[in-house]
């Protein structure tokens, strides 16, 4: 359904914060996983067509985005990661405001928003202005106007950032089921916003696609190199300055790591079933 061929972004002043990078996607959701300035927001705003690459083409059932943008923009729904409201509106309001900008009639977006404000679960609360919102009924709202046009592609950056765990679960539970009938693609730092809901992911680090596939293959790619291991705390930064450790905990006077390594990284080193944290870590350290 949607192609990033080839994409490579080179910002002026030579950043390259995506290098020949190709993605396809088709129905469900897709996790975009990838540390902070990974380059996901850029290849999300690419393939929004917010941003032109440098090179490469956006497919879109076979059509070049890049080129003729009109027929991606008609079936997309974008959440960017710097989504803003007018603080004086009401939700309603609001969508109705977004609603005329992309053309809807005034009475098929008066029955539309009454039925996004149920699904985002926010019909209590339409008639209050945005500014008294808490961060997750604001997600919830951007959520709702990038489903204003029933789009077939949604494109959510980081929507979990700033939520307390209850609004997260909400918000995860929501994407996952606008992706039974949809592609979602959904960006993230955070391996727990996609763990339960994704279908596949993507890890982008340093702008270059690390891996494409089930989280389940991930899993088991990173079976036989997760170790724990017992360090006093004086070497924990020497430990982390070779090798991806995804947790560290104390125990009474030593520390316990979780270290991604192909060999025992210390003699007494335990084998452990890997976590995704660890495959995912393992990843990005082994593309630095
Ligand atoms: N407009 C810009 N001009 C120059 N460099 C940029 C610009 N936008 C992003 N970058 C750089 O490109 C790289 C990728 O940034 P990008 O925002 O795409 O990453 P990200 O994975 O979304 O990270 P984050 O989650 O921190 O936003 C970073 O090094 C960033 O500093």
């Amino acid at each position: 359904m949607l192609e990033l061929d080839e994409i490579t972004k080179v910002y002026p002043g030579g950043k390259r914060a995506v290098d020949r990078l190709t993605l396809r996607f088709g129905p469900g959701l897709v996790g975009l996983l990838g540390p902070n300035g990974a380059g996901k927001s850029t290849l999300m705003r690419i393939a929004a067509t917010v941003t032109r690459p440098t090179s490469g083409r956006v497919l879109f059932h076979g059509v070049d985005a890049t080129a003729k943008p009109e027929l991606l923009r008609r079936a997309l729904g974008y959440l960017p990661q710097d989504f803003g409201v007018y603080t004086h509106l009401t939700a309603r309001e609001f969508l109705a405001y977004l609603a005329a900008v992309k053309g809807l009639s005034a009475r098929s977006a008066r029955a539309r928003i009454d039925e996004l404000l149920e699904l985002v679960n926010l019909t209590e609360a339409a008639k209050r202005p945005l500014g008294g919102y808490s961060g997750g009924m604001l997600r919830r709202v951007g959520i709702a106007q990038t489903l204003l046009a029933d789009p077939q592609v949604l494109i959510v950056d980081e929507p979990t950032a700033g939520l307390d765990p209850e609004e997260r679960m909400r918000f995860r539970n929501l994407l996952s089921d606008l992706a039974t009938d949809r592609l979602v693609l959904l960006s993230t730092h955070i391996v727990s916003d996609i763990e339960a809901i994704a279908s596949e992911v993507a890890v982008v680090s340093g702008g270059r696609l690390r891996y494409r596939g089930t989280l389940d293959a991930l899993l088991q790619a990173a079976k036989g190199r997760v170790w724990e291991v017992t360090v006093r705390p004086e070497h924990v930064a020497h430990l982390q300055s070779r090798h991806a450790v995804s947790r560290v905990l104390r125990t009474g006077d030593a520390m316990r790591a979780r270290v991604f390594a192909f060999e025992p990284p210390v003699a007494d080193a335990q084998p452990v079933a890997p976590e995704l944290e660890d495959a995912y870590l393992g990843l990005v350290a082994a593309g630095r």
